[in-house]
């Protein structure tokens, strides 16, 4: 024995950095980034082998007011990851204001078990004092287990976060392979890579009111993976913004998805993308099961 396996749930307010870090861990990126809130829409696991451990990690929904059934569902499925992890990362930035929002996730981590983390988020755009505040004001309401000033996207205090978590893991079997990095169906990693793009590429509600089906993926050859995605809108009057003059975004979108598919997959990639409307497809359960809310 003396093996190490076991979850981690990183929690939080819509973009702090959640999947950034899952990311980072990784060394492989299975989960979608933007400047944008409420990218992530689902629970992505991806797991981390080491020697002597097995971390399991859950990015999940940025936890936030929500106004509408797939907000809803999205904030259900971050806080129902607690109820599996041995570990929960609460990820905030330094100044990051203790509002309504912030009040709720720690009333939901008084009741938790396991144990805490509280990573201050983003230290490379901040001062050191920022970050002390920000944990002592955080701190006023609930205390931690550990402390940690991080940036995920530059790297720091990574290792050190990887070094404390694994202490902390039960002992347990290994439950994935060691080549096994993620949960998520190729089919659902396609379709996201290419949700990502409409989200970096897209202003104000377009990206909030699509969802996208990988309808097709097929080994063409040894060196050459097929595969058709449809994006849905929910109004017709979105279909220009999503196509762009003479169809130059939709084209843009459709080749930087296919370069990040092509380094995940180490293979040539031909992506073919097709626009539907679909009238208020966040209210059918069809579009949510698609988001793999339901
Ligand atoms: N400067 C800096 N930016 C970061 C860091 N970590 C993440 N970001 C940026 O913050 C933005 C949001 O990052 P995400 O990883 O999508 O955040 P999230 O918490 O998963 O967001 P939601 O999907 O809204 O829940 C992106 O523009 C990231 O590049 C960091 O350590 N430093």
């Amino acid at each position: 024995m003396g093996f190490k396996c076991g979850f981690v749930s990183i929690i939080g307010r819509p973009n702090v950095g959640k999947s950034t870090l899952l990311n980072r861990i990784l060394d492989e990126k299975v989960t979608i980034v933007s400047s944008k809130p409420n990218t992530t829409r689902t629970n992505i696991k991806g797991v981390k082998t080491g020697e002597n451990y097995q971390l399991i990690l859950i990015d999940t929904p940025g936890i936030h007011i929500a106004k509408d059934k797939i907000n809803r569902l999205m904030v259900q499925n971050a806080l129902d990851s607690l109820e599996m992890v041995d570990i929960v990362y609460f990820m905030v930035e330094p100044g990051e204001f203790i509002g309504k929002e912030i009040k709720f996730i720690l009333e939901v981590l008084k009741k938790y078990e396991g144990k805490k983390y509280l990573l201050i988020n983003k230290v490379d755009k901040s001062t050191k004092t920022k970050a002390i505040n920000t944990a002592n004001e955080i701190f006023k309401y609930l205390e931690f287990d550990y402390v940690l000033p991080i940036s995920a996207l530059k790297g720091i205090n990574i290792d050190k976060l990887i070094d404390l978590t694994v202490k902390d893991l039960p002992e347990n079997y290994k439950i994935f392979d060691n080549d096994y990095i993620t949960d998520i169906p190729e089919k659902f990693l396609i379709a996201e890579f290419v949700r990502e793009q409409i989200f970096r590429l897209l202003k104000e509600e377009v990206p909030y009111d699509t969802v996208v089906e990988c309808e097709m993926v097929e080994d063409r050859s040894e060196n050459l993976l097929y595969t058709a995605c449809s994006i849905i809108i929910s109004r017709e009057s979105q279909k220009p913004i999503l196509l762009g003059k003479r169809g130059r975004t939709i084209k843009e979108i459709g080749k930087r998805a296919r370069e990040n598919l092509e380094k995940f997959f180490g293979v040539k990639v031909y992506l073919d993308l097709w626009v539907k409307v679909v009238n208020n497809w966040q209210e059918k359960d069809e579009y949510l099961k698609i988001q793999r809310l339901l």
